[in-house]
């Protein structure tokens, strides 16, 4: 028997839940409503099915890359929209939408994903918000062009040399990790040419670097595998303990430094009067590391500092040592081209010279090489823009609230743009083949006043590790062609089985 205690109990707790329900379902149709734009625009454009609140989150499982591409392969208009969660983004290919996107005042903030990169490593120009990024790229440009990084070639050279010296433990050792061989060269030179710091993983055999391969796993999981997006769940999360763990040690090494040199900066500036011009000069004058152009902001604070060394030692070394691994397997994978690259080096140095700026310019065949390998295996495949203001693309709007992806993989595989788009060939990047294409047919740095700042130190970077290294070895790899070297993305793009590759001594 139900007795009247009971009844009431029973009669309040349906009242709660069904006002609980009642003011969901109010507080949700006014959301939808609120929104109803996104919607009507999101029907005009074709995309994979979508659930709601998880959207097309079942396509983030698995292979992300390789889902993502599947979807654009069966477009017809080179747009393809999909809901990530609540957030409705639109995925471009077509160069002409490409540019008009990256170009525009108002797609230059960071998709909402990107959150979780600030929350992880700090506001650094990688993720900042506009209003911040601004101001650190204008302090931060000056020392990224081509007059100041030549000033850093020496040390570029030294640490390659050293590479190259640490990579004879290795010869003739099949399947070794050449990542982690590679970025801790990449590692201690971002370390030295922005911050002006030596950390010396290469000697000490350290695993800093190593583990950033790790950390953008897991930064990964955190932007694309929605549930992550939960902070309890993030918090409870074993991948949050392992990152927790990376950062600090990161963390560890890089904050007393820089914080004291940071302390030692301010009073040698402090009553000085700073002219922009002189500022520019001086870098150009006694090589200042590039880190230190922020300094010269009396307004910058110590955070600001940190959070900017945070995203270029992730920036700097992570990208230049997995495109090393690529461009490596390639070399192994194509000997005739490996013969060319090494007889240009020879042509331009020599068996022992060190390279010195003026050789960079000359080194042509070695350039089309890297961006041969840029464009098959764009580092950062993925990258998303928030819209701010409805853009129109002619047939499509994408409406302000939405988000715009770039697959790069796609776009520089996409064989409306690219013969055989699969076939290694660095002709394609001779300068009359170059005249033939649109400029954002090939975007491994992104475009537009958002683009990567390390572009031409990337360059540099790689130019000389390989006129040291090829000089030495000649690299061998157990892949038999491009198609077996899938890749996986964990924020940025990495060979699944590994480079595969193996050294022998040439002399
Ligand atoms: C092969 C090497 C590299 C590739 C393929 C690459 C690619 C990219 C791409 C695609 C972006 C845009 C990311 C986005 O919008 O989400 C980017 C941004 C950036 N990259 Fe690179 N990068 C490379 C090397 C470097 C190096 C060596 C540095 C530093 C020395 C660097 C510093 C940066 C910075 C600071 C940004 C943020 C720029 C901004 O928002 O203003 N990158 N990079």
């Amino acid at each position: 028997m139900i007795s009247s205690e009971d009844f009431s109990r029973y009669d309040v707790r349906t009242y709660l839940v069904v006002s609980l329900i009642t003011a969901f379902a109010v507080w949700y149709i006014k959301f939808l409503w609120n929104r109803k734009y996104l919607y009507i625009y999101s029907w005009k454009v074709e995309g994979p099915l979508s659930f709601p609140f998880l959207g097309c989150g079942y396509l983030l499982l698995g292979n992300l890359i390789n889902n993502i591409t599947k979807q654009q392969a069966k477009s017809r208009t080179g747009i393809v929209r999909f809901w990530m969660g609540m957030n409705l983004v639109y995925l471009l290919s077509e160069p002409i939408h490409l540019q008009k996107v990256l170009s525009h005042p108002k797609a230059l903030e960071k998709d909402y994903s990107y959150k979780y990169v600030t929350e992880t490593i700090g506001e650094g120009l990688l993720s900042a918000p506009v209003n911040v990024w601004k101001r650190h790229r204008k302090l931060l440009a000056p020392s990224f062009n081509h007059r100041v990084l030549n000033t850093a070639v020496g040390i570029f050279t030294e640490y390659s040399v050293n590479f190259a010296k640490e990579l004879q433990a290795v010869v003739g050792k099949k399947n070794f990790d050449l990542y982690a061989w590679t970025i801790r060269c990449t590692f201690d030179l971002i370390c030295k040419t922005s911050m002006g710091i030596n950390v010396e993983t290469q000697k000490n055999r350290g695993d800093q670097g190593i583990l950033f391969e790790r950390a953008f796993e897991i930064m990964s999981y955190r932007m694309f595998r929605v549930w992550n997006h939960l902070d309890f769940v993030w918090y409870y999360s074993p991948n949050k303990k392992i990152f927790d763990g990376i950062y600090s040690k990161l963390y560890d090494l890089l904050h007393p430094l820089i914080s004291k040199k940071f302390i030692e900066f301010k009073k040698e500036l402090s009553g000085k009067h700073l002219d922009a011009e002189i500022e520019e000069e001086s870098l150009y004058e006694k090589r200042l590391p590039f880190l230190d152009s922020m300094l010269l902001d009396p307004s910058i604070t110590e955070k600001k500092v940190q959070d900017e060394a945070v995203a270029f030692a992730l920036a700097g070394s992570e990208t230049t040592a997995s495109s090393i691994c690529f461009l490596f397997s390639l070399l192994g994978l194509f000997p005739e081209v490996q013969q060319k690259v090494y007889e240009e080096m020879i042509d331009i140095l020599g068996p022992d010279r060190n390279v010195e700026a003026f050789d960079l310019p000359k080194m042509k065949y070695t350039e089309r090489v890297i961006k041969e390998n840029l464009r098959l295996f764009p580092i950062a495949a993925l990258v998303a823009r928030r819209i701010e203001e409805d853009i129109n693309l002619g047939d499509v709007i994408l409406p302000a609230g939405s988000s715009v992806a770039f697959n790069l993989l796609y776009i520089h595989r996409n064989p409306k743009y690219w013969t055989e788009p699969l076939k290694f060939d660095p002709d394609r990047f001779l300068p009359e083949e170059i005249a033939k294409r649109h400029p954002c047919t090939f975007i491994p740095f992104l475009y537009g006043p958002r683009n990567c700042l390390g572009w031409k130190y990337a360059f540099l970077n790689m130019k000389i590790i390989i006129a040291t290294v090829v000089r030495e070895f000649k690299i061998f790899t157990e892949y038999k062609s491009i198609e077996e070297m899938e890749v996986v993305f964990h924020f940025t793009i990495q060979l699944k089985n590994g480079p595969k590759v193996w050294l022998e001594r040439r002399r």
